[in-house]
């Protein structure tokens, strides 16, 4: 067999074998493949580098995992669960893109957009909080990139500001999917979660959906009482991001994670003086208690607070309002 360089370039090799046959293989990329630059972060079991394909020179994040590391602190299923859902989520621009998996003897790498903008909350500290127009903007951009997740049957379950990174041009990047829950089948979680009482859908889900508890400033109600999380999960979290945005602090923060939870399960949050009342009635209607009764993503588009701001593709194009 002959391999064509030709193919390389585009991640894929013509093979010919003996008889003439050709066949298109997927090519598996390794360490060798990348030139490896500077470190972008370190989290509890990962480091993200900045490398670029020795190839195409296009430059991405790897995120590399120690095995022994992983496999000591009982990680495996959340590194797989991360691959799995990234793997569901490969075609719209606000989630941040997996391209290729691989391992050596030491370590998994996950090669990633580059998200060269840093994280949502680092740019919100910087300015203190953000203009209504700042907040319609990337507000818009969560909602797509939610909005989207819950159509492929993903629930994210951890939503923040560090989990909302920013590209090169400012736009969003939503990472961070090692908790995320993948409903069995997107069409029936479709029903069960609107389902008559809109309760969470707890149908084939497997045991982890009872395990994980997500950072405790965003964590929904239903999480804490039931244990168990549901897409309006999300647009719990929606509401304290959209909160915090424009208050420059989260709605539920008290001096440690049990008093936060208090504050969650009580709905004991108030809106600082100047809050505009526009994003007041939003936030109103998704910091609610019982999650049938928070606005449902449709309506979340059409209210009030989001009107002028293009959704959809047209949103995407367009160029990130300046931070001020
Ligand atoms: N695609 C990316 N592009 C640029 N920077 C990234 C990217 N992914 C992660 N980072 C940065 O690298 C750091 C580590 O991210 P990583 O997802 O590995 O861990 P984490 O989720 O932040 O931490 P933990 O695992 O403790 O929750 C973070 O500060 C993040 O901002
Ligand atoms: O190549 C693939 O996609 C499948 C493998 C599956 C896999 N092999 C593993 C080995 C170890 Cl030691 C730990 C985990 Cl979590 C492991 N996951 C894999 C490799 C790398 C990454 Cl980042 C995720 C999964």
């Amino acid at each position: 067999e002959e391999w064509s360089e030709r193919g390389a370039a585009t991640g894929a090799r013509q093979e010919t074998d003996a008889s003439g046959q050709t066949q298109t293989r997927a090519v598996k990329k390794g360490v060798k493949d990348f030139n490896f630059g500077r470190t972008l972060g370190e989290g509890s079991y990962s480091t993200v580098l900045a490398a670029t394909d020795r190839q195409t020179l296009k430059e991405y994040a790897i995120k590399v995992l120690d095995k022994r590391h992983i496999i000591k602190e009982k990680k495996v299923k959340y590194v797989n669960i991360e691959r799995d859902t990234l793997n569901r989520l490969t075609e719209h621009p606000g989630i941040v893109r997996l391209y290729y998996t691989f391992q050596d003897e030491r370590s998994l790498y996950f090669v990633l957009d580059l998200a060269s903008g840093g994280e949502l909350l680092g740019v919100l500290k910087k300015i203190g909080s953000f203009d209504v127009e700042c907040t319609r903007f990337y507000g818009a951009e969560i909602l797509d990139s939610v909005a989207y997740l819950h159509s492929r049957g993903i629930i994210h379950r951890d939503l923040k500001p560090e989990n909302v990174l920013l590209d090169r041009d400012m736009h969003v990047k939503i990472t961070d999917f090692g908790t995320a829950k993948i409903l069995a089948d997107p069409q029936r979680s479709a029903m069960g979660s609107q389902g008559a009482s809109g309760a969470p859908t707890d149908g084939a889900e497997t045991d982890r959906a009872v395990s994980f508890v997500g950072t405790a400033e965003y964590v929904s109600p239903e999480l804490l009482r039931d244990k168990n999380a549901c897409k309006a999960s999300d647009l719990w979290a929606f509401g304290c991001i959209i909160y915090q945005l424009l208050a420059g602090r989260p709605p539920f923060k008290a001096a440690n994670e049990y008093l936060t939870f208090q504050k969650i399960l009580a709905l004991d949050y108030i809106f600082p003086d100047g809050f505009p009342e526009v994003a007041r009635d939003l936030v109103e209607r998704l910091l609610v208690l019982e999650p049938a009764n928070r606005l449902p993503v449709e309506h979340i588009r059409n209210h009030r607070f989001f009107d002028g701001v293009q959704l959809g593709k047209a949103l995407w194009r367009q160029k990130a309002p300046r931070l001020k």
